[in-house]
């Protein structure tokens, strides 16, 4: 009589990434990663690594990138001062022009070597080139009251060609999130904004968002209230709870759900290979946005 042998914990990860492998084989799936998620060299090579992974994997992966801290960084050397608003910077023009240099000029270029370290596939673009997004002025409101942000756009149109073009040469466009309104006046756009509405005009199959949290907690910041999944309706409802980046965050996925994006999902970038984990595995981590859930808490481990 012969017995087979149990899987390893290792054959058991590999083995049960297929039904993934399957569902993603040649599907757009746009992934944001936050400024608060490149703490180090290594968790930013880590990340390179699991998109050119998804890329050989035949995943069709595009990044969003941010850079917040990195921008406040070079405001505070330039002694410019900078607040936030509901989540969002307050951008002076004098502002402008640091958001543009650091995002386009610092922040994409690194993660284009980076990712280049494993093939000639990153092409970066910003919400500039080839009409890519066109920014229309937009406030907030904190606290009942109307609050001018300035040069703050979020995405009114959408030409995603050039993406899409890059993306069937088998390339990794790398976006920025500047862009600018009718009259050519750049803006800055939230980062959480612009990949939720690259997705939404590329019909991706996930928006997965990388930030410096587990993923949504119900009930900040009561560890225990980690949110596994959540339905639109139910993010919805809890939108009002949420405080400082977390809502522009959660907007964005709210919008890629009901605007086509079969799912959304946060989570903690900080954690090395985190998209590996999300994409592969059949718990994945974080928070996911889907239609027609109830919301699941996440026991802890
Ligand atoms: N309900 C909540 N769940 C999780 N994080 C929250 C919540 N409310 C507020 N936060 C805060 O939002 C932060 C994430 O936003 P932010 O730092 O702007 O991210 P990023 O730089 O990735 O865009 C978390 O680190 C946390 O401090
Ligand atoms: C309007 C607005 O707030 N824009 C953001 C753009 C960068 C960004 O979104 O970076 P993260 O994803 O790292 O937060 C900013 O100026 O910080």
């Amino acid at each position: 009589m012969t017995t087979t042998k149990a899987p390893n914990t290792k054959t058991a990860v590999l083995a049960g990434a297929l039904p993934w492998l399957k569902a993603y084989h040649g599907k757009i799936v746009v992934v944001k990663y936050g400024g608060n998620a490149m703490t180090d060299d290594t968790l930013k090579r880590a990340f390179a690594e699991d998109i050119a992974f998804l890329r050989f994997a035949g995943f069709k992966p595009v990044v969003v990138h941010g850079g917040g801290p990195q921008i406040s960084r070079m405001l505070d050397r330039l002694g410019i001062e900078s607040e936030f608003r509901g989540g969002l910077r307050v951008t002076t023009p004098e502002a402008m022009d640091v958001v543009r240099m650091v995002l386009v000029g610092q922040v994409q270029r690194e993660l284009v070597g980076l990712i280049n370290q494993h093939g000639p596939l990153a092409v970066g673009l910003s919400g500039e080139d080839a009409g890519l997004f066109t920014a229309m002025p937009t406030n907030t409101v904190v606290d009942g009251e109307e609050v001018d942000l300035g040069l703050v756009g979020e995405v009114r149109d959408v030409r995603p060609e050039a993406v899409q073009d890059l993306i069937e040469a088998g390339r990794i466009p790398v976006v920025s999130s500047v862009a600018p309104d009718d009259l050519g006046q750049v803006h800055n756009v939230n980062a959480d904004t612009a990949a939720a509405a690259l997705a939404v005009a590329l019909g991706a199959e996930k928006l997965l968002v990388l930030t410096d949290v587990e993923g949504l907690y119900g009930n900040w910041p009561d560890k225990g209230s980690l949110i596994k999944e959540i339905s639109p309706e139910a993010l919805a409802e809890l939108m009002p709870t949420l405080e400082s980046g977390m809502v522009p965050k959660m907007q964005a996925c709210h919008q890629a759900v009901t605007q086509g994006v079969a799912r959304a999902t946060v989570v903690d970038g900080r954690e090395p290979h985190a998209v590996l984990l999300e994409l592969f595995t059949d718990e994945g981590v974080g928070t996911q946005v889907l239609p027609g859930v109830e919301t699941k808490v996440r026991s802890a481990s």
